[in-house]
């Protein structure tokens, strides 16, 4: 077996691992990267990129139909093949050599293959060629092998051939009916995409919809996939699902009914990509999640490490659970990279709350934005958390027909902002924006959680007129405002 020595090496090439990759050799370690499939992984090819795309185009139809003078000019249908072709160019035709350039060009060195863990700092890859090659790491292992769908245990439904997330992200044509098992952000957007395709759409969702969010998001997701045409029902678990001789999918119903489709997306969410890594040679669980300290360091290695020495395995990105965005993991990857240098080379470590090797943000300012129509944009806790995290909380929530900038935007645009508030601490814990074109107001609530920044404080920060973000004012009258000190 070939024997190659590196500082760190990292097992994953995903948005998380480059990125790793990236600081590490920032720092002026020599750094080897392990990659199975495409350098870039999920987000570039089979998630964030192509589900944006394929959602952009049914989503500015629509807000040109809700303005005059556009809406008379908008008045075809939406061209598929289109959208598709947009899809392809933005995945690069599922070819890495973009990414594999980038690698090339920070100097750090691709190995392709299947890597494992076999034993403490040191990852055997198995080539396409089957040759394999010993990578012995002088510093650091960071192990960023991402997620996988999770196709749960319903009778029939693996031998249904169902589609995840990857298969509705890269299909070649739009099928005429389409069934989704799921209430989650995968569903939520998925089922707008197609919906916008004029796929015949129906959700089945177990509970709610974004059941993990303010209520009024699931809601307002749900009203907008039925005015797009699609069927959502909630409460609803498929019992069993079958594909019929004539390549239907037939899903039955508790209480006796069934929903047929053409393909059925599975989307109930992730689970760990930790199986044939070779965790159980340095005595982890192999398929379960790797959880992981504030610099991303694996717990139980570190907690088990002699007195002094440097955690040597680290587990960033979806495969430590700790929040399942590519921003998130890549967040994890800057301090986890430079953490890894900064150890390596002897250098001080701010692991405190906030310090530049700890991604405290993880717990308690991640945003999500859940693209459609309307979009759903949070960030923080959500009321029921922020209660149940034993926080006295004041709410502050108003609708955005209150804003001239949302009326300008869109003939009877609707939606709904809230803050959450730490009242005993005067700050902002959670935010939600639901609407039209809300992606880009969740930032400002994400400074102000961060930054910790005192609600009084807010009334200076103005809101340009007349634009969305001008929802802050109202949010910040509906509190009132506050009384002079002394
Ligand atoms: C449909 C969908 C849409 C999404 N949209 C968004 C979005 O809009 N915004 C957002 O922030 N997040 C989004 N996400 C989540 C996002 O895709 C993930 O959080 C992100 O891809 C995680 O990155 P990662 O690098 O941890 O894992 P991955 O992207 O999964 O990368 C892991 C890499 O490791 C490789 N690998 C695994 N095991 C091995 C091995 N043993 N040897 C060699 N290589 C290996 C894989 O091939 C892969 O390239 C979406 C997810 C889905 C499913
Ligand atoms: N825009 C974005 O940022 C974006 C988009 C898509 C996905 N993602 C990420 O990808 C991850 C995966 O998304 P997802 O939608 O698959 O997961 P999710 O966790 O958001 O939702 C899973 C859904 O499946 C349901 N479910 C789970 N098990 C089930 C079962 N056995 N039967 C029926 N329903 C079941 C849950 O009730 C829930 O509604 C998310 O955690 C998210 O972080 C992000």
């Amino acid at each position: 077996m070939d024997h190659r020595e590196f500082d760190v090496v990292v097992l994953g090439a995903g948005a998380v691992g480059e990125n790793v990759a990236d600081r590490a050799r920032a720092a002026g370690l020599e750094v080897a990267i392990v990659e199975h499939e495409l350098v870039g992984g999920e987000c570039s090819y089979w998630a964030c990129v192509p589900s944006k795309v394929l959602l952009r185009s049914s989503t500015v139809l629509r807000a040109a139909r809700r303005v005059p003078g556009a809406a008379e000019a908008a008045s075809g249908e939406l061209d598929v093949a289109a959208v598709l072709a947009r899809r392809d160019e933005w995945v690069s035709d599922w070819d890495d050599r973009n990414g594999v350039a980038w690698v090339e060009s920070i100097g750090v060195e691709l190995v392709r293959g299947h890597g494992r863990l076999d034993g403490e700092r040191r990852v055997v890859v198995t080539r396409p060629d089957d040759t394999e090659v010993a990578l012995v790491a002088r510093h650091a292992v960071a192990v960023c092998t991402g997620s996988t769908p999770n196709v749960p245990d319903i009778p029939g439904l693996a031998e249904a051939r169902p589609w995840t997330s990857r298969e509705a992200t890269s299909a070649r044509s739009a099928p005429r009916s389409l069934a989704v098992i799921g209430g989650g952000v995968v569903a939520a957007e998925m089922a707008s995409a197609y919906a916008g395709f004029g796929t015949e759409v129906t959700v089945l969702a177990r509970t709610t919809m974004l059941g993990s969010m303010e209520p009024f998001a699931g809601e307002a997701v749900v009203a907008g996939l039925r005015a797009a045409g699609a069927t959502v029902r909630l409460g609803v678990s498929p019992e069993r699902v079958d594909r019929g001789d004539d390549g239907r999918v037939v899903i039955a119903l508790p209480g006796g009914g069934t929903v047929d489709a053409d393909e059925v997306l599975v989307a109930t969410g992730r689970r760990p990509r930790t199986t044939g890594i070779g965790l159980e040679t340095v005595g982890l669980e192999a398929g379960a999640w790797i959880d992981v300290d504030d610099t991303l360091a694996v717990t139980k290695l570190a907690d088990a490490a002699a007195d002094g020495a440097a955690p040597w395995l680290y587990a960033v990105g979806d495969v430590n659970h700790r929040a399942l965005f590519t921003h998130q993991g890549k967040y994890q990857a800057r301090a986890a990279g430079d953490v890894i240098g900064a150890r390596a080379l002897g250098r001080a470590v701010d692991d405190a709350r906030f310090g530049i090797h700890a991604a405290t943000a993880d717990r308690v300012a991640v945003p999500s934005i859940v693209f459609g129509d309307p979009e759903v944009a949070t960030v923080g806790l959500t009321a029921a958390a922020a209660e149940e995290a034993g926080i006295a909380v004041r709410l502050a929530e108003v609708p955005f027909s209150s804003v001239s900038g949302a009326g300008i935007l869109a003939d009877g645009y609707e939606g709904r902002a809230r803050l959450v508030i730490d009242a005993d601490r005067g700050v902002v814990v959670g935010a939600t924006f639901v609407g039209p074109d809300t992606a880009e107001l969740v930032h400002a609530a994400t400074i102000a959680i961060v930054g910790e920044v005192p609600v009084d404080r807010l009334w200076h920060a103005v809101p340009g007129f007349p634009t969305l973000s001008e929802i802050w004012l109202r949010l910040l009258e509906s509190l009132g405002r506050p009384e002079a000190d002394g």
